[in-house]
């Protein structure tokens, strides 16, 4: 039977999760606090761990970390309210395999589990070679039909980006993307794979966001028996796995200093030494890197090497964020509607006016990951016809009135303002009538927002700030979503 640790302070949650797995036949262990789920990850191994973001004591990025040490090859799942979603995205970074947002729903989560469990042990450690393919390069079992697994869009800058990769493919060069996290930077870097001369040969992805400093250099170059405490056996690095192919180095601003130095040997010598080993290896790769912050400006700043950034600046390409290819929204969110469909055997539709203009209207921080999460979950909770605004999370629906901080222009290098989305959905309510009964409702719906808000979209916390219970908070939040639909 295969054990589950679930980590949340809302003891009721934490009930609910043991009763649903346990009912699909895993063993569940339940801990409360982050401080004795550690003291437990120390001596046993999990299979799995479900963690909510936000402990009382210890947040979800701690724990995170501690338990890749811990125990590097088990996947960690985190559990988050839609106003940590952009965090959420960031600490995928750390080597979480997935989040998945609250209200949580059994059927979502049972669905990311059990990927989790068969995902392959590479993706999810701490060299994260692209979940997409597997260490030999190999692709994993497509699912079945014809549905192409990117595409590019209508924009014009969709379309210039296209002619670039289409450009730079046939050649050599090291290439330079930026973007923001979950605007599709691993998927450009694949596509100029397989338009070049190495499809055939691995393309291996490499997150350096999520590898531990001490390991870094093992895990690119590989190590000899014996080269440190712990080098147990021979180790073959990920680069000296991509031979012939193309290696994508995802985060590269966050590679160690003395790493960065082995890697320019690697650019320009085309050889590789595995640590604690005396003799070279010839490799032929072709390198492209990815980073959210402009390599120059932390070459500057002496995080990164100049000569480094000059070797990998041979071509760059900028990828907009998802908010400024407001044409392509949509045209995204049906692509992922039809891949949803074929996973889970439906027909839906398309989505209804009122999603479609939500879906225009919200920021998309976490880009095309966050947009395809949330088409996923609608997807799950739709049975035929179309998307309705009900199974879409609370938070997007009502993201304007929640008034989420916008992330600043240091935290996102690339951004900026989006033109003036189209006016989001609110409650009827609000708008139109001035009758003394929707004046006390919209004053019951500003109390619960901010109810929310304070205990960071804990339901069982924002109903004990409201005096209410849970179940009645759930009832108001349904009732504001019909709102919409009157
Ligand atoms: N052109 C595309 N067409 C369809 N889906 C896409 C496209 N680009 C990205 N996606 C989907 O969006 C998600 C995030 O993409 P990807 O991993 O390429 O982003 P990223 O910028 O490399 O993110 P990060 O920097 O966080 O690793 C993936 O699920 C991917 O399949």
């Amino acid at each position: 039977m295969q054990k589950i640790l679930v980590i949340d302070d809302d003891r009721d949650m934490c009930m609910l999760l043991n009763r649903f797995l346990t009912r699909q036949q895993f063993e569940v262990i339940e801990m409360y606090n982050g401080k004795k789920a550690l003291e437990w990850l120390s001596v046993n191994k999990p299979d799995l761990v479900l963690c909510d973001f936000r402990l009382e004591d210890i947040d979800g990025k701690q724990i995170l970390t501690r338990t890749r040490e811990l125990h590097p090859q088990v996947p960690f799942i985190i559990i988050t309210g839609y106003s940590d979603v952009k965090l959420a995205v960031e600490v995928l970074k750390l080597g979480a395999y997935d989040y998945v947002t609250k209200p949580v729903f059994p059927d979502e989560i049972l669905i990311t589990i059990r990927k989790a469990l068969v995902a392959p042990v590479s993706s999810i450690a701490p060299v994260a070679v692209s979940s997409e393919k597997t260490v030999n390069g190999n692709r994993k079992p497509a699912v079945s039909g014809p549905i192409e697994k990117y595409i590019w869009g209508n924009t014009p800058e969709m379309k210039n980006i296209l002619k670039q990769i289409e450009l730079v493919s046939p050649t050599n060069y090291s290439v330079i993307i930026y973007g923001e996290s979950g605007s599709g930077k691993e998927a450009i870097a694949s596509k100029i794979h397989e338009l070049s001369k190495r499809r055939e040969k691995p393309f291996i992805a490499i997150d350096c966001g999520a590898m531990s400093k001490d390991l870094a250099g093992s895990e690119l170059f590989g190590h000899e028996k014996g080269s440190f405490t712990g080098a147990l056996n021979q180790k073959t690095g990920s680069l000296e796995l991509a031979d012939g192919g193309t290696v994508f180095l995802d985060e590269i601003a966050n590679l160690p200093y003395d790493v960065q130095v082995s890697l320019l040997r690697v650019v320009q010598e085309r050889k590789i030494r595995r640590v604690g080993g005396n003799k070279d290896i010839e490799l032929d790769l072709r390198i492209i890197v990815a980073s959210n912050e402009k390599l120059w400006d932390a070459a500057r700043n002496g995080k990164f090497r100049e000569d480094l950034y000059h070797r990998f600046n041979e071509f760059s390409i900028n990828l907009p964020p998802l908010r400024e290819r407001h044409e392509d929204i949509l045209l995204y969110a049906r692509h992922f509607l039809a891949i949803t469909n074929q996973e889970l055997g439906k027909d839906i539709r398309d989505f209804s006016r009122e999603v479609q203009q939500v879906f225009l209207a919200y920021p998309w921080y976490g880009n095309l990951r966050e947009l395809r999460n949330v088409v996923k979950r609608a997807a799950l909770l739709t049975d035929a016809g179309q998307v309705e605004i009900q199974a879409l999370p609370f938070e997007i629906i009502y993201h304007d009135k929640l008034n989420y901080e916008k992330p600043s222009t240091s935290d996102l290098p690339n951004y900026v303002p989006a033109p003036e989305p189209a006016p989001p959905v609110t409650p009827k309510s609000v708008v139109n009538e001035q009758s003394l009964k929707s004046a006390s409702i919209d004053a019951e719906y500003e109390m619960i927002v901010k109810a929310l808000r304070q205990s960071n979209f804990n339901k069982t916390k924002a109903a004990k700030l409201l005096n209410i219970d849970r179940k009645t908070l759930y009832n108001k939040m349904k009732q504001y979503q019909q709102f919409n639909n009157l």
